[in-house]
């Protein structure tokens, strides 16, 4: 029987975690007690304890269409979104202490230290009951990756790459016309030097490991979901 969370969350850099306790869909607390990734310890892990939970990564470049997929993968096998970008957004016009740290660093198309994105996300993976989640535009960076890893103790059952020419995905930003301030052609040349450099080994990573499924990216909204529900498809037999 899944029992009530009690764990609170300390809004500071170092992660502490002060109760120890489980979500509706069984994420257990323990203590944190270090700030950076690589000082956090066995004890300090945050583990998904649902025998059934399913979390799936979703890469790809700035505009290759992962949040639209997303919410196609919700609509059709009922997984909960989790959009690592979105999270820091809504964080950032919070009254967050890294408010203006987050907006800096989104403007200059730079990644947020890991220990502000993944507190967001474990925040998420504990509320509700769904044992499901998309966590999209996330790892962006080795550095990401390690830390949730770290943190959790677990890796994803498998990961999508939307893999999308860098002509097409500009194209995209720039006509998507939502007021994000990181949709103008300097910020996203900028985004687009960080994915290849950060991104793309997180990519290679889990290829080497048998995990990555590369979806081609062009194509309408429809030609892409249909080799997306393929391969949930193929991994539903297997998870
Ligand atoms: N297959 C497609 N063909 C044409 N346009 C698309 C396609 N998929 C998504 N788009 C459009 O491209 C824009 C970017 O898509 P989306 O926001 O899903 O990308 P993203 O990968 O989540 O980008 P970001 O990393 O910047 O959040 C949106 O305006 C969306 O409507
Ligand atoms: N793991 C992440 C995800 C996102 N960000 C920041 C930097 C991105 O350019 C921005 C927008 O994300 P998107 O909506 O495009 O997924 O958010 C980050 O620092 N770390
Ligand atoms: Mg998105």
């Amino acid at each position: 029987m899944l029992r009530r969370a009690t764990a609170t969350l300390k809004s500071t850099l170092s992660l502490h975690i002060t109760k120890e306790g489980s979500g509706h869909n069984g994420y257990r607390f323990h203590r944190f007690t270090s700030g950076s990734p690589s000082q956090f310890q066995e004890k300090d892990r945050v583990c998904p304890k649902h025998k059934d939970t399913i979390i799936a990564f979703v890469l790809g470049g700035p505009g290759s269409g992962k949040g639209t997929q997303c919410e196609k993968i919700v609509e059709t096998f009922g997984f909960k979104h989790l959009s690592a970008g979105d999270l820091l957004r809504k964080e950032m016009v919070s009254d967050s202490e890294y408010g203006s740290m987050i907006l800096d660093t989104i403007k200059e198309g730079r990644i947020v230290p890991s220990a502000v994105t993944v507190k967001l996300i474990l925040r998420e993976l504990a509320s509700g009951d769904s044992h499901k989640f998309l966590i999209d535009g996330f790892p962006r960076s080795e550095e990401n990756r390690i830390a949730f890893e770290r943190i959790t103790g677990s890796e994803p059952n498998f990961v999508l790459f939307f893999d999308c020419p860098e002509e097409e995905m500009v194209k995209r930003v720039l006509s998507r016309n939502q007021g994000r301030i990181d949709d103008n052609i300097d910020t996203m040349k900028k985004r687009l030097k960080i994915f290849e450099a950060l991104n793309l080994p997180v990519v290679d990573y889990y290829a080497k490991k048998g995990k990555l499924h590369k979806i081609n990216a062009v194509g309408t909204e429809d030609e892409v979901f249909e080799q997306v529900r393929r391969v949930f498809a193929q991994v539903s037999t297997v998870t």
